[in-house]
């Protein structure tokens, strides 16, 4: 199991008073308070082995990426603007014991990485919204990171999602329980995108935009790709879908957003919730970190070879 982190971390704390308003992070599972211990398989940490308050109750960032390189890194770019103490190369992966999953926490930013796809990141969310749980985490905002294919915008544009979408260009995630299929909401937070797009105008040189992001649950037939193993589709009919996905409002294509969407705001982590009158200094810093430097991405965007 990976120890539980230094003392320097747990030091930044806020004050119980900091918030006037909080907003916690909710579980909705009647059977998780009768258990007697919780255990976060994927994330190798649990509520007996860890402290997981001590650990993480400061958390009120959460940086999610597919990639566990790019969430090092990023994680390191943040001990670097926010001024912690080292050069946080030596930064510890704090789910080091699995090789699911990389987190790194730095100050009140924690960077987790989540795979590929629907299944990868799902399983994620529900041990990370689980842990700021257990942790007594409150107004946490989180965002989603990623690289995505772009539709009809400029090569590493940066979309900014409103609502994720599904195949079919409606916002809804459906999740097969037992036999049922239980279609969720993908709205994200409206405010949150205006904020981040507001940043972003402070950013020379990067093609920033809100729009909707379609969520595929495949990289190739899904997302009309003809370099595939796989392609049953002509070139006209992959040019048809894409028109129509655009004229939808869709502006990119990646492979998380929905089940993303869906279960942050059933979990209260709808990032741009913003009830803060005053808000912690570590938390300024990050704002003003954010404003001036543009870690805001949603998604990157690439040119679509395929
Ligand atoms: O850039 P990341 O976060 O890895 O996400 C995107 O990249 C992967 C496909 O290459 C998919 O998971 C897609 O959503
Ligand atoms: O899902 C993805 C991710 C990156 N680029 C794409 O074209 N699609």
């Amino acid at each position: 199991m990976a120890s539980i982190l230094p003392a320097s971390n747990r030091s930044m704390r806020p004050d119980k008073n900091t918030y006037e308003r909080k907003r916690s992070v909710y579980v909705k599972n009647p059977y998780l308070e009768g258990m007697d211990e919780d255990i976060l398989y994927h994330l190798d940490l649990g509520t007996k082995t860890h402290n997981l308050p001590a650990m993480f109750g400061d958390v009120k960032f959460v940086c999610v990426g597919g990639s566990p390189n790019r969430m090092k890194a990023f994680a390191q770019f943040m001990h670097k603007e926010l001024r912690l103490e080292g050069d946080g190369e030596d930064i510890e992966d704090i789910c080091a014991g699995t090789d699911r999953y990389c987190m790194f926490k730095t100050g009140p930013v924690l960077s987790v990485s989540h795979g590929m796809g629907i299944p990868s990141i799902s399983i994620m969310l529900h041990e990370l919204i689980k842990l700021l749980h257990h942790a007594h985490c409150c107004d946490v905002t989180i965002i989603r990171i990623g690289t995505s294919g772009g539709i009809g915008i400029a090569p590493g544009s940066v979309v900014i999602t409103d609502t994720a979408v599904d195949s079919f260009f409606k916002p809804r995630f459906e999740q097969v329980i037992l036999d049922n299929v239980v279609t969720r909401s993908t709205e994200l937070d409206k405010e949150l995108a205006n904020d981040l797009f507001n940043c972003s105008r402070e950013i020379p040189n990067v093609p920033t935009l809100i729009g909707h992001t379609m969520c595929t649950y495949d990289f190739y037939e899904g997302q009309g790709r003809l370099d595939g193993a796989l392609c049953s589709f002509s070139r006209e009919k992959k040019l048809d879908y894409l028109k129509r996905a655009y004229r939808a409002g869709v502006r990119n294509i990646e492979m998380e957003s929905t089940v993303f969407a869906a279960m942050c705001g059933l979990c209260g982590l709808r990032g741009a919730q913003r009830p803060e009158i005053r808000v912690s200094e570590e938390r300024q810093k990050v704002e003003r970190l954010w404003k001036n430097d543009g870690m805001i991405l949603v998604s990157s965007t690439g040119g679509r070879p395929g």
